[in-house]
């Protein structure tokens, strides 16, 4: 399979998803003072801007809005607040225009199952403008062997896979995929992902949740994580990392001399195992090195790790909203604590 190469982001005037402020609430609408303790907001204030050939991937929490987010995006739903363009138009109101350069993949499609593969396609590719053709969808996603049978008999990866093709049939100039990979194999995820690559490649503008870290790492230019409704951070994956610091630890003897003062500082916890989060890794470790041969100290399971991704994601996915946690604050109802982000990451340039 091709690796994925770096992608060169697209221009500032190539904007092809414009997310403002957009909230989402279910239940009683924000207005009724009677009813806003029974309302929920799962999207609470989001901005996204997601540019022309870009593949942006919304990674977050259980529960956290990015389906409820994504269905806003695709017209499915009206934003309770805020305001949420697709190719310069409302995805909503203007539905019928906007839905015709777009392509959705569903966590659920629902498709009648007694249908087979084959006339399922059919079927959708008589209500696209200019559909692939049939067996060149399915053989994109590798089903063109399972044209033949009913969609009850495909196994759930394969009706994913089904799913894929019909959401790339209409040769869509924006598609958005929910949870793409769920349920794949490997091999399957593999090649998903190497037929999501190839779309962007070709121009395609992708937006895609994930729970998997790995694939947003491996396919997106930029990601977002989101929280309790809340965007908490976007950007590429290095600018993401670098606002998180990295870790030495090693054990120490009892009777170890006191660190230098530049690993103090970053010292965190007490105890035979010293756990040092910093920004100058090399330069750290190499001062913890000199130290050690200075007095002669044994480095216990000594451990020197640069941030991820998912150090990123747990730490952002540990913070309490600022409501679950005691009153007394100055905040919004709602908003999230403080970020750990040390250095603010910089936003894609507009
Ligand atoms: N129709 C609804 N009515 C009330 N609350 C809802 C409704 N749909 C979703 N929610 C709530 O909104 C919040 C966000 O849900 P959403 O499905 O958007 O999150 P998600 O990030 O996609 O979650 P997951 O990763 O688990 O799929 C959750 O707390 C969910 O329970």
């Amino acid at each position: 399979m091709s690796q994925h190469t770096t992608h060169s982001p697209a221009q500032s005037g190539d904007l092809v998803i414009d997310v403002r402020d957009a909230r989402r609430r279910y239940g009683a609408p924000a207005s009724s003072r009677k009813g806003a303790s029974r309302g929920f907001d799962a999207v609470r204030g989001v901005d996204l801007q997601i540019h022309r050939g870009e593949l942006f991937a919304l990674l977050g929490t259980n529960g956290a809005g990015k389906t409820s987010l994504m269905e806003m995006i695709e017209g499915i739903a009206a934003p309770s607040g805020g305001s949420i363009r697709v190719l310069g138009k409302d995805p909503f109101m203007e539905r019928s225009e906007v839905r015709r350069h777009t392509g959705i993949m569903l966590q659920d499609a629902g498709f009648p199952a007694d249908l087979t593969v084959k006339d399922m396609a059919k079927a959708w590719a008589g209500t696209l403008t200019d559909p692939r053709p049939v067996a060149e969808a399915l053989d994109l996603v590798d089903l063109g062997h399972r044209a033949d049978v009913a969609i009850q008999s495909l196994s759930g990866g394969e009706r994913r896979r089904l799913d894929l093709a019909l959401a790339v049939m209409g040769r869509p100039s924006v598609l958005f995929l929910d949870e793409p990979t769920t349920g794949l194999d490997p091999e399957s995820r593999i090649a998903a992902w190497d037929l999501i690559a190839s779309l962007r490649d070709a121009g395609t503008t992708i937006m895609l949740t994930t729970h998997y870290l790995d694939e947003a790492a491996r396919l997106a230019d930029r990601l977002a994580i989101m929280h309790h409704g809340q965007v908490v951070v976007t950007g590429t994956q290095s600018e993401i990392v670098s606002g998180y610091p990295s870790r030495i630890g090693a054990t120490l003897p009892a009777d170890a001399p006191p660190l230098p003062p530049e690993l103090v500082r970053g010292l965190r916890g007490d105890g035979p195992r010293a756990l040092v989060e910093t920004d100058d890794l090399q330069g750290d470790l190499t001062r913890l090195l000199a130290w050690a041969q200075q007095h002669q100290v044994v480095l216990g399971d000594l451990d020197a790790r640069a941030s991820t991704l998912e150090q990123a994601f747990l730490s952002i996915a540990a913070q309490p909203r600022i409501d679950d946690r005691q009153p007394g604050h100055d905040q919004q109802p709602g908003a999230l604590a403080p970020t750990t982000l040390r250095t603010a990451p910089k936003e894609h340039a507009a």
